[in-house]
């Protein structure tokens, strides 16, 4: 018998990174830089924005995408539904953003820390509209940022509305892929449209696949031209930290690890226990007292 001719047989896999979804479809920037629509059989619905994967033309003259490859880490956030979805993989840099209007909620930075932590991804926490910080950042607001610093937290004061500060940001991502999490209302939005400026790389690079604007949820990394990307993902914006267990909550506290292992008891949860060297460094002035305090507070809920 022969071939049909009219088919040419699927090429060899290559490799490619998920760009972004639409519906069941995926967009995937191939190895030579082109954007390709490619279709994924149901067993990969778990791919995400950030995702190396193989992927092969068809004989239909198609693309789908064959294979996962490894991550590095995923972001997941539970659905309508409580269950876990994958948001983003292959995430290097947790931006966290907090303003001074809505003022910050330190035990919701704390979380962040901790999810970057079990990530495991850097973090950088900007403080958005540094315009008000005079006027409305009180002294105890002060002295919890400090905090922070101390503890050797990198962070950027900038004014999203002011266009302030975001050369540091982009500087900061360097050769990194980052992604811009939240509460709501701190800015977000307008940092990421002054992240991603230029109406081609929001918009323009996924038009040219015929989609028209990019108006769905899902999301979608971006190159910068400073070197870098950026997910942008308002679903992922204000992500909470779901199942945190003792050891999440212990080690994302990045300032106990000198501390640690000098308690008397091994399982010391450095809350009752006597001869806790943690307690002992907060009370010797060695640790962040607020952060400890949020520590306890945390504890209690898990
Ligand atoms: N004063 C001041 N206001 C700002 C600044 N950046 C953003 N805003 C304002 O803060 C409000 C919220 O900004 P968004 O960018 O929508 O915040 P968001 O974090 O994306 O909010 P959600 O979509 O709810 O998660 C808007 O009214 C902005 O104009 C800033 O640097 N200074
Ligand atoms: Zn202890």
């Amino acid at each position: 018998m022969t071939e049909n001719l009219s088919h040419p047989a699927s090429t060899a896999p290559e490799n490619g990174q998920i760009i972004t979804r639409f519906g069941a479809d995926f967009l995937v920037e191939t190895a030579d830089a082109e954007l390709l629509r490619c279709t994924a059989r149901r067993k990969l619905d778990h791919l995400a924005c950030g995702d190396y994967v193989q992927w092969e033309r068809q004989a239909q003259g198609n693309a789908a995408i064959t294979a996962m490859l490894p991550r590095r880490n995923v972001l997941e956030r539970p659905d309508f539904r409580g269950r876990l979805r994958p948001i983003a993989a292959n995430i290097d840099l947790l931006i966290v953003v907090a303003s001074w209007q809505p003022a910050p909620i330190w035990e919701t930075l704390d979380r962040y820390l901790i999810a970057a932590n079990r990530l495991p991804a850097d973090v950088l926490l900007v403080f958005n509209k540094a315009d008000l910080r005079q006027s409305l950042a009180s002294a105890e607001a002060e002295t919890c940022l400090a905090e922070y610093q101390r503890i050797g937290i990198p962070i950027l004061h900038v004014s999203a509305k002011q266009q302030q500060g975001i050369h540091p940001i982009l500087e900061a991502i360097q050769g990194r892929t980052a992604i811009v999490v939240g509460q709501s209302g701190v800015g977000k939005s307008s940092l990421a449209m002054q992240l991603l400026p230029e109406t081609d790389i929001r918009v323009g690079t996924i038009s040219e696949t015929g989609e028209g604007r990019h108006t769905t949820t899902s999301a979608t990394l971006y190159r910068l031209p400073s070197g870098g990307s950026l997910i942008d993902s308002p679903g992922v914006r204000d992500f909470g930290l779901t199942g945190m267990d003792f050891a999440t909550l212990e080690t994302g506290f990045p300032e106990f690890r000198p501390f640690l292992g000098e308690c008397r008891f091994h399982n010391c949860t450095h809350n009752h226990e006597p001869n806790c060297a943690i307690k002992a460094a907060v009370a010797a002035g060695q640790l962040p007292p607020r952060r400890f305090a949020r520590y306890l507070s945390l504890l209690a809920n898990i």
